[in-house]
């Protein structure tokens, strides 16, 4: 049985994040999901939905075994209670794979690290990032 984690904020769902999450699952048997608590997201403007509907949205697609809000202050909290084998990071995150595989190493788990794909536009008008649909919704709709 192989265990994979993908990780992520998934605020507003789009394809790019089915498209993430269907290839994390296709690496191993069973997919676990931590969702990144709002304080936690420091790179770019916080989430607009809670965590737990954050979390109740991915867990409800057919790619994921279980979904999980992470930990508020130590990321391997979750890690080790899931003890995967591998963890997938997405096409465009900025964590470091062999930071990530060292320090895995050193907190004594045996995990690999890989890198998904990114989703290319299929379809027209095609917006796969959340950043991008919250930019429309304001040019569309707001005032
Ligand atoms: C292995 C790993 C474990 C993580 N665990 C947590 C966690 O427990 N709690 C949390 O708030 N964020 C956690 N994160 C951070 C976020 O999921 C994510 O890296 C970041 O904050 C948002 O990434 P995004 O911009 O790609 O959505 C973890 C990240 C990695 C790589
Ligand atoms: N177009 C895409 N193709 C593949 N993976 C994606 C795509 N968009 C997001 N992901 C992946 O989904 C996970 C969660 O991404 P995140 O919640 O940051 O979405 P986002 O749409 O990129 O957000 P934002 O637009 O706010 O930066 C990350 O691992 C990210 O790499």
């Amino acid at each position: 049985m192989t265990t994979v984690v993908a990780q992520g904020t998934f605020d507003i769902l789009h394809p790019g994040h089915v498209h993430y999450l269907e290839e994390a699952a296709g690496m191993g048997d069973e997919l676990h999901v931590i969702v990144a608590r709002r304080e936690n997201v420091t790179h770019k403007e916080q989430p607009v939905l809670s965590n737990r509907q954050r979390r109740d949205m991915v867990a409800a697609l057919a790619a994921v075994t279980e979904a999980h809000v992470g930990h508020p202050e130590d990321f391997f909290v979750p890690i080790r209670e899931i003890d995967p084998d591998v963890i997938a990071l997405g096409y465009d995150q900025h964590h470091d794979e062999e930071k990530l595989a060292g320090a895995l190493e050193e907190a004594g788990l045996d995990c690999r690290v890989e890198r998904a794909s990114g989703r290319e536009e299929v379809h027209d008008d095609e917006l796969l990032s959340t950043g991008k649909i919250i930019d429309r919704i304001c040019r569309e709709r707001c005032d």
